[in-house]
């Protein structure tokens, strides 16, 4: 058989931040077929949190190491695509009949797409299959107007999802939106069975002229952009890993000095940044913490993943959601995930300082810095507090 014939299929699963792209795979995964898939998760921050919380059945479940939000990571994803075939073709992993590709939430889809549909060496092995797109029906309008990723994001799609729906009277406007920037996906909701089946990644070979014209024109620009670079992930982020006291990190995205072309891959306000603390919260102090981070700046808070050791159970973590302002119910574990007991949250955010952040966290800590206010000044009146409004 010529290893055209051969190709395994690839499904990119892909949607904005926080839209419930975990969520739906996670239930994908349950079904039987999926035992022989891969699956490639492109987890960004410093302290993953992602792989704590994607129930991984075995060990079928390949990290892109160092991805970073905003990278494309093409050149690891080929790397990546190589290694798994030739782990295959020695023998050194089972078969594998498919293969899903969760992409970060502010991922281009066009440059992951031609990883595998513009790589000659990858092409021989794979094919595109399909690409699945979550929308969340809450934050999506205000998403796709705000960010041309998520536009993108819609616009490739072969099924376009739809998610929380339960939690809103307006997707009306929203699928009518969807329409326009891609008039043939098939449209389901996140929470029927057809949404979490395996089926739902097939497809059937990738098929550009079938979407909005915009689509052909990405993936030719992608093209002759991966002509002339042969990897695209070393452009010159600041990846500046120097801990403070307690271990903060951040990651900052600007892409100052770069081939044109980069430049606006994302938005240079976006920032990710990371919170460790070793100390168990007070539940109180993560309340008022939380409730004014989601209510002054919600729209500036793109994403909070966390898992909290609170005071009053430290043995069984918190985990937190947060997509703009929306705080889905924390969800307790019944243990910690791994040696690790510290709390870890992972924040992108746009406008919004690190720094900022992070004063707010440690004088709700009952931390106060000589330039802060503390816990009780902040909760009294936290709009009002000099310094405090950015
Ligand atoms: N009510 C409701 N909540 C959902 C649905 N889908 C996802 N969520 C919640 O939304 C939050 C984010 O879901 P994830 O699956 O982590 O989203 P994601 O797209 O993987 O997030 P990133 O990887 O950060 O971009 C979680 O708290 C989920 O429980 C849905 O259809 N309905």
């Amino acid at each position: 058989m010529s290893a055209l014939n051969d190709r395994i299929p690839v499904t990119i699963l892909t949607g904005f931040l926080g839209a419930g792209k975990s969520t739906l795979l996670n239930r994908i995964l349950r079904d039987a077929v999926m035992k022989d898939a891969a699956v490639i998760i492109n987890e960004f921050g410093d302290v993953g949190i992602d792989h704590l919380l994607v129930e991984s059945s075995g060990d079928s479940i390949i990290e892109l190491s160092d991805g970073c939000l905003c990278c494309t990571v093409r050149g690891e994803l080929v790397d990546t695509l190589a290694n798994l075939m030739d782990a295959v073709q020695t023998g050194r992993v089972k078969p594998v009949k498919r293969v899903v590709i969760e992409t970060t939430g502010l991922a281009d889809p066009a440059p992951v797409m031609q990883a595998i549909m513009g790589n000659p060496v990858i092409a021989q092995n794979f094919e595109l299959d399909g690409v699945v797109t979550v929308v969340d029906a809450v934050n999506g309008l205000q998403t796709l107007d705000n960010h041309e990723e998520a536009r993108k994001q819609v616009a490739v799609a072969d099924r376009l999802i739809i998610s929380k729906k339960s939690m809103t009277e307006q997707a009306d406007a929203l699928e009518k939106r969807l329409r326009m920037l891609n008039p043939r996906a098939a449209m389901m909701n996140a929470d029927s069975a057809e949404a979490g089946s395996a089926a739902v990644l097939v497809n059937g070979l990738y098929d550009p002229t079938t979407k909005i014209a915009d689509v052909g024109r990405w993936l030719q620009d992608e093209d002759a952009h991966e002509a002339h670079h042969h990897h695209d992930h070393d452009h010159n982020h600041n990846h500046d890993h120097n801990g403070d006291h307690h271990g903060h990190h951040h990651h900052h995205h600007g892409h100052a000095d770069q081939d044109p072309h980069d430049v606006n891959r994302h938005d240079a306000s976006i920032r990710s940044f990371s919170i460790v603390e070793e100390k168990p919260i007070d539940p109180m102090a993560l309340d008022m913490f939380i409730d004014l981070l989601r209510s002054a700046h919600g729209e500036k808070l793109l994403r909070m993943k966390a898992i909290v050791s609170v005071s009053d159970r430290p043995d069984r973590p918190l985990v937190l959601h947060g997509v703009q302002s929306i705080f889905h119910p924390p969800v307790r574990l019944p243990a910690w995930p791994g040696e690790d007991r510290r709390t870890r949250m992972v924040l992108i955010t746009r406008d919004l300082p690190e720094a900022f952040v992070k004063d707010l966290f440690d004088a709700f800590l009952g931390k106060p810095r000589i330039d802060m206010p503390d816990r009780a000044a902040l909760s009294d009146n936290p709009l009002a507090i000099p310094g405090l409004r950015i």
